[in-house]
């Protein structure tokens, strides 16, 4: 094994020791996406879009009424000469100017059509008007004889055709959402790479979609180590309660992994940590925690190192999380090392294994917010100091609580601040969401 102090050392052309943005981006890139699947599209809710998404058709696909009211063409007063219903057309050919169609929101606006009189401003006056704003228009009661101007008759003269309605001059256009303002036919709507959520999905059925093209979440199984850690209630004396085999999952799944099995390992004989990483073999990433440092009960670093792994990032330059590795044994899944204590383990997920995760899904590497720490984080020479902050005004201001074991910042803070050892006091610093 290479000593410690190889590890911790900055090297040229090496990946020992990076620098904190580096190391999210050697982990992004060394990740292989997973093949796409087709799946429909409610079952695509928090995957990954795999191909771009495109508008079959221009959206929207025809001049849609934005009001109730009536669509006219020409200058007023206009005479009703028929009704156009969501999803029931006017069967006329052309709207004359003079003439006036009773309209609902979403229907299709008659061509020669120049606007759409909400039906608030409307005066309506003849046999199907009540004489009152929006008087004749309705389907419910005091809307005049029958349904309305012909509802339901095909658009011919019915009860109150030939009413005149009239209202204030409107601007070509008014009320009228035309065909293709929001997007053209064959227009990208969104890049492969877009998580799918819940506008997106409604999106992709506007345009005509049943399925997507995705690519789901990357398997991630967990192995804790540590003789020392207990599993439940108060620990006993000399024994620690096990923080991190709780936290994982949620963890996993909130970087976008499928949290799938967790086991824990003795630190004795290492064999049974090896056992444990061959056995989760069939995930996309096994996350190790404990077991990154140097110490002789500390073999992950030996352990790979014996089975030929390939080094993406070992050690990383940032407190705490420094020791964190990322891994590939060949032929087998990613390994993560996060350090045992509990803060260290996820300021690290959140540095190596979120990205990892992101890569193995499609996304791109996330562009962190930055902003400026309202109180100011003294920095660490040679480290990226990783400290949990809350939203205040117009900065973030570190909540303390952040030494590597302890949890508390982390529980309550809004995200992890990433402060350069050369940090400008005032300037912004990049933050890594905690909560969304
Ligand atoms: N000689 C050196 N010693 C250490 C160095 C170093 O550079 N030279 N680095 C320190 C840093 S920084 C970290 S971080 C830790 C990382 O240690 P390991 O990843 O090997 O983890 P352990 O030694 O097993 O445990 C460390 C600490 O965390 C507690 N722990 C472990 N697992 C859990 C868990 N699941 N839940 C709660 N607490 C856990 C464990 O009891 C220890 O107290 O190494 C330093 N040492
Ligand atoms: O990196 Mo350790 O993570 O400082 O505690």
């Amino acid at each position: 094994m290479r000593p410690w102090s190889m590890v911790t050392t900055a090297q040229p052309g090496t990946r020992q020791d990076v620098a904190w943005a580096a190391a999210r981006e050697f982990a992004h890139a060394a990740a292989e996406p997973a093949p796409p699947e087709r799946v429909p599209l409610a079952a695509a809710a928090g995957l990954v879009l795999a191909e771009e998404l495109l508008a079959a058709t221009p959206l929207p696909a025809f001049d849609t009424s934005a009001m109730d009211g009536y669509a006219v063409a020409g200058t007023g007063p206009w005479r009703v000469v028929g009704v156009a219903r969501a999803g029931r057309s006017w069967p006329g050919a052309r709207l004359a100017p003079g003439c006036a169609v009773e309209i609902s929101t979403g229907a299709v606006v008659p061509p020669g059509a120049r606007a759409v009189l909400p039906v608030e401003v409307a005066l309506r006056t003849g046999g199907g008007a009540d004489g009152g704003p929006g008087g004749g228009t309705g389907d419910g009661p005091g809307s005049g004889p029958g349904d309305g101007a012909g509802d339901g008759a095909g658009g011919g003269p019915g009860g109150g055709a030939g009413d005149l309605v009239s209202g204030p001059e409107l601007p070509d256009g008014r009320h009228v959402r035309a065909a293709g303002e929001d997007a053209g036919a064959g227009e990208r709507l969104a890049h492969a790479g877009t998580p799918v959520g819940p506008a997106l999905i409604g999106l992709a059925a506007t345009c005509g979609y049943d399925e997507l093209l995705v690519r789901g979440r990357p398997v991630v199984r967990a192995v804790v180590t540590g003789d020392e850690l207990a599993r439940s209630g108060v620990p006993a004396p000399g024994t620690v309660r096990d923080a991190l085999g709780p936290l994982l999952p949620s963890l996993i799944a909130g970087l976008g992994g499928e949290p799938a099995g967790l086991v824990h390992v003795p630190d004795h004989p290492e064999t049974a940590l090896w056992r444990a990483v061959e056995a989760a073999g069939d995930a996309d990433v096994v996350v190790v925690t404990g077991s990154t440092s140097v110490g002789t009960t500390d073999g992950l670093r030996r352990l790979l190192a014996a089975h030929d792994a390939e080094w993406i990032v070992d050690a990383v330059a940032c407190r705490p999380g420094h020791p964190q590795l990322l891994a590939r044994p060949r032929g087998g899944p990613y390994v993560v090392g996060l350090p045992g204590h509990p803060f260290a383990a996820l300021a690290a997920a959140h540095t190596v294994l979120g990205p990892l995760l992101a890569g193995l899904s499609g996304r791109p590497l996330a562009a962190l917010p930055r902003m400026p720490l309202t109180v100011p984080v003294r920095p660490a020479p040679g480290r990226t100091r990783i400290v949990p902050v809350v939203w205040d005004g117009d900065g973030v201001r570190p909540l303390g609580g952040d030494r590597p074991a302890f949890l508390n910042g982390a529980a309550l803070g809004d995200a992890l601040a990433a402060v350069p050892e050369d940090a400008r006091p005032g300037g912004p610093v990049p933050l890594v969401l905690l909560r969304a």
